[in-house]
């Protein structure tokens, strides 16, 4: 080990030096050498630990002393880091370790370690890496872990209800019809979709989940929406640059102070979304959406509500045990109500981390998901041609019409195109849990300790050949049911799995569908991409560095409704 070589080699000289009454060291070259005596042991000691010695045959990337893999991503930008990372899995396997000084990560890419992590109650606890996200979401459902995220979930989850959802669909048509109208002066021309796509699902959660009835006026919603992106890559930076993730360093810095710039912008717009509902609260404002006696579903039918791709969790349970009378409100209407509610225990606090967290979650995913689709669409004329005539199917003469919850569930192909964005562009590449207990991995003869960092990379998992042959090429027919059937259930996991997966994913997948309908009805997508071209920058939310550019050319129908 250098280091300890050059420790010991150098502390045996000042002892001699001393000892022999000859030359004194300057103080300089004393504290260098206790220094690097100090951090000799520290090193030799970290070596021998037990995390240390357990991980030891984890395959990993040349480590230095100290900082372990660090060196590979300093002064890396975040599309870099991505390439580098996806790179060293490649050439070290499907399970990989790195330290980033004292904090040892290990990376998942088998469908059987995942599970391992994901399902059942064992390891629910965020990595200490979602901290960053501390001043932004508070304890949000996304962050918090133990009793606090239990509660918050039993309570969040049935605001997501199917028949919320479908109380949903006019609006999530409106907005639709709203963003393509504004799309048409770009028709011709090569734009970038993202811009749209942010603003729009910004609106969309607003009128929504939170009850906005007044949109905020100019460009409130992509301002908005362009700090989140600043700030995502922010907190990127402080996960994965080791000076950053100092809070006595980051302090300090420029990045810091861009950082506040943001969570200005960010919390003015929630506080004001929060604040304007409250004052409007009345038994005639709030957005009761469903009030009637729900009557047990058959089997049969909880059968056909099965959700696509095998995603279950406990949203399935919630829709499918829903017995009795029940008052179903709207997101932040139903936080309002419960902070009212003394039995509930729900404060002013609980709600704005919830809005927080919600706005981020909801908005940014889906605005990445339907860029990433439309860029496909435009690559993939004939997959695009099949999404239309779908389309024709179900809108026969009538394509202008409002899209209602009954066309969505015949959009069968059009849900596998979307499935299939995905998969290859999962817009959440990794999610990372701390583990609490040790976990014998299923992928080799590797034991993981407690305290590890364990990172799921979905965006590996989606293009392993042994799952999906020919895994680079984007082909919706991979969501047919008769293959998803020979596949295990965690290769494919866009919106994570288990007791901690994706709270909104039905909401996603339902607005993804009206959008992506009423877009493809209205236009023909073009694009003069190809894969090949993309740049993929990986920071919180998987995007194209070099923007998703698309054209758009008008479809002239005879009719228009
Ligand atoms: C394509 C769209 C979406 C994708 C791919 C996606 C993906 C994910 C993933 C992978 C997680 C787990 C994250 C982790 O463990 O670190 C997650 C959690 C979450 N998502 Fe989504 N999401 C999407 C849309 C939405 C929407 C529309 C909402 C709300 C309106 C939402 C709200 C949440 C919340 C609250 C959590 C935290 C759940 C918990 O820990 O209990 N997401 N999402």
């Amino acid at each position: 080990m250098a280091l300890d070589t050059l420790a010991t080699g150098a502390a045996g000289a000042a002892a001699a030096s001393a000892g022999s009454g000859g030359f004194m060291l300057s103080p300089l070259l004393s504290g260098l050498l206790g220094t690097l005596l100090v951090m000799a042991l520290y090193e030799y000691w970290r070596r021998n630990t037990r995390e240390y010695r357990m991980v030891a045959n984890i395959p990993s990337p040349p480590a230095l002393p100290l900082i372990g893999q660090a060196h590979l991503v300093a002064g890396l930008s975040n599309a870099e880091i991505l390439n580098v990372g996806l790179g060293y899995l490649n050439k070290y396997g499907e399970t990989m370790k790195a330290w980033l000084g004292n904090v040892l990560l290990v990376f998942l890419t088998n469908p059987h370690d995942i599970e391992l992590i994901l399902s059942g109650h064992q390891h629910l606890t965020k990595a200490e890496e979602y901290r960053y996200f501390k001043p932004w979401f508070g304890d949000g459902l996304l962050i918090s872990n133990g009793h606090h995220w239990r509660h918050h979930r039993k309570m969040i989850a049935p605001t997501f209800h199917q028949s919320i959802l479908k109380s949903f669909v006019p609006t999530f048509v409106q907005h639709s019809k709203a963003v393509s109208a504004r799309m048409a002066k770009e028709a011709g021309k090569a734009f970038d979709v993202h811009d749209y796509m942010s603003q729009t699902t910004v609106d969309i959660l607003l009128t929504t989940a939170m009850g906005v009835k007044q949109l905020p006026e100019g460009n409130k919603s992509f301002e908005y929406a362009q700090a989140v992106v600043d700030m995502c890559d922010i907190i990127h930076k402080r996960q994965v640059k080791l000076l950053y993730r100092l809070d006595s360093i980051y302090k300090f810095t420029k990045l810091r102070e861009k950082g506040d710039r943001m969570m200005n912008i960010i919390l003015g717009m929630t506080r004001k979304v929060v604040k304007d509902r409250k004052d409007n609260f009345t038994s005639e404002t709030r957005g009761v959406i469903d009030e009637v006696e729900q009557p047990q579903l058959k089997s049969s039918a909880k059968q056909s509500q099965a959700p696509a791709a095998g995603l279950r969790d406990d949203l399935d349970d919630i829709d499918e045990n829903d017995v009795g009378a029940k008052r179903r409100l709207a997101l932040l209407d139903a936080m309002v109500e419960m902070a009212k509610n003394p039995e509930i225990e729900w404060n002013e606090k609980d709600i704005m981390d919830e809005v927080n967290t919600i706005m981020f979650e909801g908005h940014d995913t889906t605005s990445a998901g339907s860029s990433f689709a439309l860029c496909m669409l435009g690559i993939h004329k004939d997959i695009q041609q099949k999404v239309f005539a779908e389309q024709k199917a179900i809108f026969g003469d009538n394509m202008q019409r409002d899209c209602t919850f009954a066309d969505t569930m015949e959009m069968k192909y059009l849900e596998r195109v979307i499935l299939e964005t995905l998969r290859l562009y999962p817009p959440v590449p990794l999610i990372a849990r701390r583990l609490d207990h040790d976990v014998k991995l299923v992928s080799g003869p590797y034991t993981v300790p407690k305290g590890t960092t364990v990172v799921v990379l979905q965006y590996c998992v989606h293009r392993r050949p042994d799952i999906y042959p020919n895994p680079t090429k984007f082909d919706p027919d991979n969501f047919l049911p008769e293959r998803m059937a020979n596949r295990h259930y965690y290769s494919f996991i866009p919106f994570s799995a288990g007791p901690r997966s994706c709270v909104g994913r039905k909401y996603a997948m339902l607005k993804l569908k009206v959008l992506l309908s009423t877009l493809v009805r209205n236009y023909m997508v073009h694009s003069s991409e190809t894969e090949a071209d993309f740049k993929l920058q990986a920071d919180i939310i998987l995007k194209l560095e070099n923007g998703f550019n698309v054209s758009l050319e008008p479809r002239k129908y005879a009719t228009v409704a």
